[in-house]
């Protein structure tokens, strides 16, 4: 049987932001002027702020765009405090979070095994980091995630800063990219051995793992066809044990696999896939920012889980497309849908006539 290609993603260790910046960016460039990026940004907000590696105008010519685990950063004072449950449930405090329960330890977004229910934080904290639960909502063996929103989801941005102003004191965001690109800052806490469903981001990320141990395997933008897509996630959840009868073409899509340790902060470039598996219980914060112009995206997405607005109508044109071909005979409709198609290729992914 034909098995995924399995490469470990990129790891820098150095503590020192300039040198680890110098290692990735050798080779100074003339500045040029990119809007929405001032010029006299520090070399630290070049390493994932633009697209395509295009010079963005920091004197350093961008060389990688691709995930890469940064160890030695430093994160705050959090990867030694919330190791304590104990003074994560007292500095968290008791308000109500929405979490995630399920009896298998593999969330299925898309099949839908789970339940939301909420607790009061610091409850949830002490269920999440048990085995086996004396109080649960399924069984006793239940599994919990958390994905922190605003207090009001549907208005407000999730940022640790408001909703868990004591706890975010502990945390140093590494920016990385120029501070008005933040979006949103998200708790997650995961009990031991979870799985979260493939998915992929719009946003450029930075997974900053607080505490507990987690193996994280991502794939490439471009395999996007060897995933099995439904909306913003794969249905391929058991990334190690694809079921190949339903999955035939997943083996052709590239696993990059890092194993993330308290203090580690992953960049996750916008749009590549990722399924994360918490081999023990854990707390992560992730920083999203909008890498691109703020036109590019939904005001309206609290989330930030929404395809970029060109994006999104496209997909409403082609819908649209499908729609009109309906009109036709079937002998015609597929002779205009492969032109169409080959038309696509051609002016968009610019693939030749052969290929
Ligand atoms: O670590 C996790 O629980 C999920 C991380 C994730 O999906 C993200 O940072 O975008
Ligand atoms: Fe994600």
């Amino acid at each position: 049987m034909c098995s995924n290609d399995v490469k470990q993603v990129l790891t820098i260790t150095n503590t020192n932001h300039d040198s680890f910046i110098s290692d990735i960016y050798p080779k100074p460039c003339s500045p040029v002027k990119t809007e929405g990026i001032p010029l006299n940004c520090s070399a630290r907000g070049v390493l994932v702020s633009t697209v395509d590696c295009e010079p963005i105008g920091c004197g350093f010519e961008p060389i990688i765009r691709i995930p890469t685990v940064l160890q030695g950063l430093d994160i705050g004072s959090c990867v030694q405090k919330w190791s304590s449950l104990e003074y994560l449930m007292k500095n968290g405090g008791n308000k109500q979070v929405k979490i995630h329960v399920s009896e298998s330890p593999q969330m299925d977004f898309i099949n839908k095994n789970f339940v939301y229910r909420s607790l009061p934080f610091d409850d949830f904290v002490r269920r999440a980091s048990e085995k086996t639960h004396s109080e649960y909502f399924i069984s006793e063996t239940e599994n919990y995630y958390l994905r922190a929103l605003g207090d009001d989801p549907r208005r407000e941005i999730a940022d640790i800063h408001s909703q868990f102003p004591t706890l975010a004191q502990d945390v140093k965001f590494p920016y990385l990219f120029p501070r008005e690109k933040f979006f949103s800052s998200v708790f997650r806490i995961a009990s031991e051995g979870l799985q979260l469903w493939t998915h992929y981001d719009i946003m450029d990320n930075f997974l900053m793992q607080i505490s507990g141990r987690k193996k994280v395997v991502l794939f490439s933008p471009d395999d996007v066809n060897y995933l099995y897509l439904n909306g913003d996630k794969s249905e391929v959840l058991d990334v190690d044990n694809p079921d190949t009868d339903k999955f035939p073409d997943f083996y052709k899509a590239q696993k990059h696999v890092c194993f993330l340790e308290p203090g580690d902060v992953l960049f996750i470039p916008a749009l590549w896939f990722h399924n994360v598996i918490s081999l023990d219980f854990g707390v992560a914060v992730n920083v999203f920012w909008k890498h691109l112009d703020s036109q590019f995206y939904d005001s309206k997405d609290t989330y930030g889980n929404k395809d970029l607005l060109p994006a999104t109508r496209a997909t409403q044109i082609i819908d649209r497309a499908v729609k009109t071909l309906e009109e036709l005979p079937e002998y015609y409709r597929t002779f205009y849908a492969r032109q169409l198609i080959s038309r696509i290729e051609k002016k968009v992914l610019k693939l030749s006539d052969k290929t």
